[in-house]
């Protein structure tokens, strides 16, 4: 099979530098196009010389739609509102969209799903392995205690992130709520603060921790009587994701339009 043209949206942020590295990397891929917000100062350089590599003649753009109509795939983290646009503009290019953004509203979600219906959507909170195969356990671990077991999601990310509770605790809460089967919206507690009176059982509780350059750590505590069970992930370099991500790119080429997840990129449907 031919290379796959990736566009990387986001190109000067923290991932989208990490996702430049990792195509670079693959014999199998190739950079198509770099994208930035208009007005940004990376517009006009070079896609490699951002993420510290040698020049690749990529030139970071701010017309998304033209660099997708000359692509196969766009690897997006970005902000909730680029990412909502990305979709409608990589349907309309008929490329798969890659979408490791997190914080977005109900609508937003309403409206990435309206965009699957025509292009092949993968979307996760969290693209590493780790942490997809930890929701799994989740899942399992939850199905098997009953609400004896009080569940609360602890994460921890460095101080420039800007969505609490993080895209992966949510995703771990529903993996929590969905081995329960209850709903995640009735149930979920997102703050305590002051005379809250006493837990209720039944509730998924989160906690956020923000500080320095914590790449990203989740804690799910099933706290019971006298015991305690705690499955962790502690992320040590931004590669796990990237890596998720061109392996969702790759699993996405020449599939069925759809809004698909990591848990089926990585066939952990019916663990
Ligand atoms: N699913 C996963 O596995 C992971 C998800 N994430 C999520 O990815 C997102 C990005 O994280 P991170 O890289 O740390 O954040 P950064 O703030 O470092 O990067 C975000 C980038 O997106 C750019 N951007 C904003 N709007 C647009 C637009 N319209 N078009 C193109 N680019 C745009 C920003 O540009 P500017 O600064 O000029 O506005 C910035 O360069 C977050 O939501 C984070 O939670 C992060 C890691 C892993
Ligand atoms: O913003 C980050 O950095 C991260 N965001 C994702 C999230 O919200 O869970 C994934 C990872 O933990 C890093």
């Amino acid at each position: 099979m031919t290379q796959m043209r990736l566009v990387v949206v986001g190109a000067g942020g923290r991932m989208g530098r990490t996702v430049i590295r990792a195509v670079a990397e693959a014999p199998d891929l190739v950079l198509a196009g770099a994208c930035e917000p208009e007005g940004s100062e990376f517009v006009g350089r070079d896609a490699g010389e951002l993420a510290g590599l040698p020049p690749t003649g990529i030139t970071v753009t701010d017309d998304p739609l033209a660099a997708f109509v000359a692509a196969d795939g766009v690897i997006d983290f970005t902000v909730p509102a680029a990412s909502v646009a990305h979709a409608g503009l990589a349907a309309q290019a008929r490329i798969v969209h890659v979408i490791g953004t997190t914080g977005f509203s109900a609508e937003d979600e309403e409206k990435i799903a309206a965009a699957a219906r025509h292009a092949v959507i993968v979307k996760s909170g969290n693209m590493s392995l780790g942490v997809n195969l930890l929701a799994a356990l989740v899942k399992r671990v939850a199905r098997t205690l009953d609400e004896g077991f009080d569940i609360e999601v602890v994460e921890m990310h460095h101080n420039r992130k800007i969505d609490a509770p993080s895209g992966t605790a949510l995703l771990l809460g529903q993996a929590a709520a969905d081995g329960r089967g209850v709903s995640l919206a009735e149930n979920g507690v997102f703050t305590r603060h002051g005379f809250t009176g006493a837990r209720e059982a039944g509730q998924i509780g989160f906690a956020t921790l923000r500080g320095g350059t914590v790449v990203g750590e989740h804690n799910v505590i099933f706290a019971g009587p006298h015991e305690r069970i705690e499955l962790a992930h502690k992320a040590e370099d931004r590669g796990i994701f990237s890596r998720g991500a061109l392996a969702a790119a790759r699993w996405g080429r020449g599939r069925k339009p759809g809004l698909y997840s990591m848990a089926d990129v990585l066939g952990l449907g019916d663990f």
